[in-house]
């Protein structure tokens, strides 16, 4: 028999305290992206399989788990990520409702495979996704939506790192010509920053890109200086513009040639890091939503990663408890919760404060300390 305690490989529960301080996490998610006029879908956790991450605009086909459903006979689809599922609804149910569309979320998704960062493959994901605009005003809320939201969920000290995830078909089909055949690699071997693979495919005139890369006004002038012919210009004026919106909330940085983890965004993307926590926290970017009758409809918007925020110990800090000696009464219980305390009741005289986690006890009328050997 299999040990029930067992879960497959990057599953796992979630107990108390992480389960509460990423519930709070959430919370806080979603009541900055409703503040900011956001208003909630929630998708379900499975879908068919052809219509899960069919409805955007992707350069890569997303690997998925699968599962035959016994009622519709068809192969299901748990989701990798919610921001497909928001293209869909904004695509079918929602195609009439007036643009742009402010949709918000937060749920678990599932990868098939984890990364050696983060070995989890079930994770729990939020975000904002704006329908019908792909313009820097859009990029612009869609950053700042993120971070008024990571804010509130407790952590700070904020890098935004942008990329375009377009500059080298752009550049491809402009000032730097290449053959067809050799995009997606010279795209892959950038991405990698590896110069020796870009020259042996005879693309040296890409490896100034890779030296692009870093803090954002030094890295937009070499950017510049490689744009002859100017296709680049509103790219870069879209750059400057969101760098000069984001001011001092976050230090910007430029990786022109990313590509991982921006399978579908457009002209822009961006990763969100938080100072104390691991890697990355959040991603977004602009990206075009396919419609049933084939027109294309442009949209941005961001998605945040809430466990390792929980991890590194960021969330909104927890209610304290407060013991009910035996006798409470239930007003006296009721004014704790106003004033911000949860309240744990003795169900007998044998429980113990101290031991289930108290840090004050409610006796007699009043509210005193849990003092260390009590
Ligand atoms: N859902 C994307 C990020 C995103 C949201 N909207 C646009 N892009 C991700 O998790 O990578």
């Amino acid at each position: 028999m299999t040990n029930p305690a067992l879960l497959p490989e990057g599953l796992r529960d979630r107990l108390p305290p992480e389960a509460e301080a990423l519930g709070r996490v959430r919370g806080a998610v979603l009541w900055a992206a409703e503040m900011n006029g956001y208003a909630r879908v929630e998708p379900p956790l499975a879908e068919f399989e052809t219509t899960i991450a069919r409805g955007l605009k992707s350069s890569r086909p997303t690997d998925l788990l699968r599962m035959m459903d016994p009622i519709s006979q068809r192969t299901l689809a748990l989701r990798p990520d919610i921001t497909a599922q928001v293209g869909r609804i904004a695509a079918t149910r929602l195609a009439h409702a007036p643009r742009p569309l402010r949709l918000c979320y937060a749920g678990q998704v599932l990868k098939v495979r984890g990364t050696q960062l983060r070995p989890e493959r079930e994770m729990c994901q939020a975000g904002c996704e704006l329908v019908g605009s792909d313009s820097v005003a859009a990029a612009i809320e869609a950053i700042r939506v993120a971070l008024d939201a990571l804010t509130l969920a407790g952590a700070g000290g904020f890098t935004v790192d942008i990329t375009l995830p377009d500059l080298v078909p752009t550049l491809a089909a402009g000032p730097l010509p290449l053959p067809a055949e050799r995009l997606d690699a010279v795209i892959a071997e950038l991405d990698g920053k590896d110069a020796g693979a870009l020259a042996a495919l005879g693309a040296e005139a890409y490896l100034p890109l890779i030296e692009a890369a870093g803090p954002v006004d030094a890295a937009l002038a070499r950017l510049a200086g490689l744009d002859r012919g100017a296709v680049l210009a509103s790219r870069l004026a879209g750059v400057r513009a969101i760098v000069a919106a984001i001011g001092d909330r976050a230090r910007i940085t430029l990786d022109p040639t990313e590509r991982h983890g921006f399978e579908y965004q457009s002209w822009i993307g961006f990763s969100l890091f938080v100072e104390g926590a691991r890697g990355e926290i959040g991603r977004g970017g602009s990206y075009t939503i396919l419609h049933p009758d084939g027109h294309e409809e442009p949209a941005t918007g961001f998605s945040l990663y809430l466990d390792p925020l929980v991890a590194a110990g960021l969330a909104p800090s927890a209610r304290p408890k407060v013991f009910l000696a035996e006798g409470y009464d239930a007003a006296a219980a009721d004014r704790l919760h106003g004033q911000g305390y949860a309240t744990v009741a003795a169900l007998s005289a044998q429980d113990d404060a101290a031991r289930l986690g108290c840090a004050f006890i409610w006796a007699n009328g009043a509210l005193s300390p849990v003092t260390e050997g009590r």
